[in-house]
């Protein structure tokens, strides 16, 4: 899938502006960003339930707007199963049919007893866990080859959570199956992502694969004999400060800075492994993060 240069204008306020990333086969991409970012919308328009303004999504080279069967490829799972929950299962495996020719009947069955999901006459009878679930077995089952999901681990407990992320896992190594992620559970895209879309204020910050995203930043354990100089302050970020004891997050390319540092003669320096999460505040951080 190539989404390219994709902008949204929502009432004239830019909401998405020249988004451009591609999902390779067999891949698990992240997309993460602050609160409002824009994740929801570029989700929607992925799957093609709202137009782009601009740019265009394709699959196979055709365009998702252009031709509508190659929404075929593609599954939303949303946030919520509000939509579901007046259906019964049956129903909604006879709706997907139809939206899905290649929907993978004997495959929801063996999903649903995996799961230990009972077949039940309204989704609004589940638990929220079990409607997540749910929600992931006809994704999986509507044989797609992109499946989209918002926010798939939200409220769930650690149980729920954790065989909802194998089974993403299983699905994308066992069946080529690409999955796009939204979610602020940075932990759970660092077990799982290989590549991690950052958007800021609708605009694309980075799109890398994790571990050259953690190489472009260093992450450290500092203590000095009083506080940070005030010359470092603008240029690095800090993570944490306890007393003396500051970790701090650097760019690998702010040689100068490091120098800096080791002229201040701290009493610790130490370099720390990073974490998606360290990268978050990193590129997106803020002001606010900064004590
Ligand atoms: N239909 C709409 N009408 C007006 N504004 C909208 C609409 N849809 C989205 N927006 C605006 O677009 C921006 C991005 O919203 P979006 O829901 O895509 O962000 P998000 O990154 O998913 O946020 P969150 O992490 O909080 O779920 C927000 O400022 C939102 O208010």
């Amino acid at each position: 899938m190539n989404v390219e240069q994709v902008s949204k204008t929502i009432q004239g306020t830019t909401v998405l502006k020249d988004i451009t990333f591609e999902v390779k086969p067999g891949s698990i991409v992240g997309i993460i960003g602050r609160n409002g970012a824009g994740k929801t919308t570029l989700l929607r328009i992925l799957t093609g339930i709202i137009d782009p303004t601009e740019g265009d999504v394709r699959i196979d080279g055709q365009s998702i707007f252009d031709v509508p069967e190659i929404k075929q490829n593609i599954i939303f799972v949303p946030d919520s199963s509000e939509a579901m929950k007046n259906y019964s299962t049956k129903e909604l495996v006879r709706l997907y049919k139809t939206v899905y020719p290649r929907f993978d009947e004997a495959y929801f069955h063996q999903l649903m007893k995996r799961f230990n999901l009972p077949a039940t006459k309204k989704i609004k009878n589940y638990s929220k866990g079990m409607k997540a679930l749910f929600s992931l077995v006809v994704a999986f089952a509507a044989r797609a080859r992109y499946v989209i999901l918002d926010e798939p681990t939200d409220g769930l407990d650690v149980i729920v959570k954790r065989r909802i992320l194998r089974t993403l896992v299983e699905e994308v190594a066992g069946n080529d199956v690409s999955v796009l992620i939204s979610s602020h559970r940075l932990d759970e895209l660092e077990f799982m992502a290989n590549d991690i879309l950052v958007i800021k204020d609708g605009r694309p910050d980075s799109f890398y694969d994790l571990d050259t995203m953690k190489a472009q930043y260093k992450k450290i354990q500092v203590v000095f004999k009083e506080y940070l100089p005030e010359e470092l302050k603008a240029h690095v970020n800090i993570l944490n400060q306890t007393g003396r004891v500051y970790t701090l997050i650097v760019d690998r390319n702010m040689e100068k800075i490091e120098e800096q540092i080791r002229q201040n003669e701290p009493l610790l320096y130490e370099e720390l492994s990073m974490s998606l999460e360290d990268v978050f505040v990193a590129r997106l951080g803020g002001e606010e993060f900064v004590s």
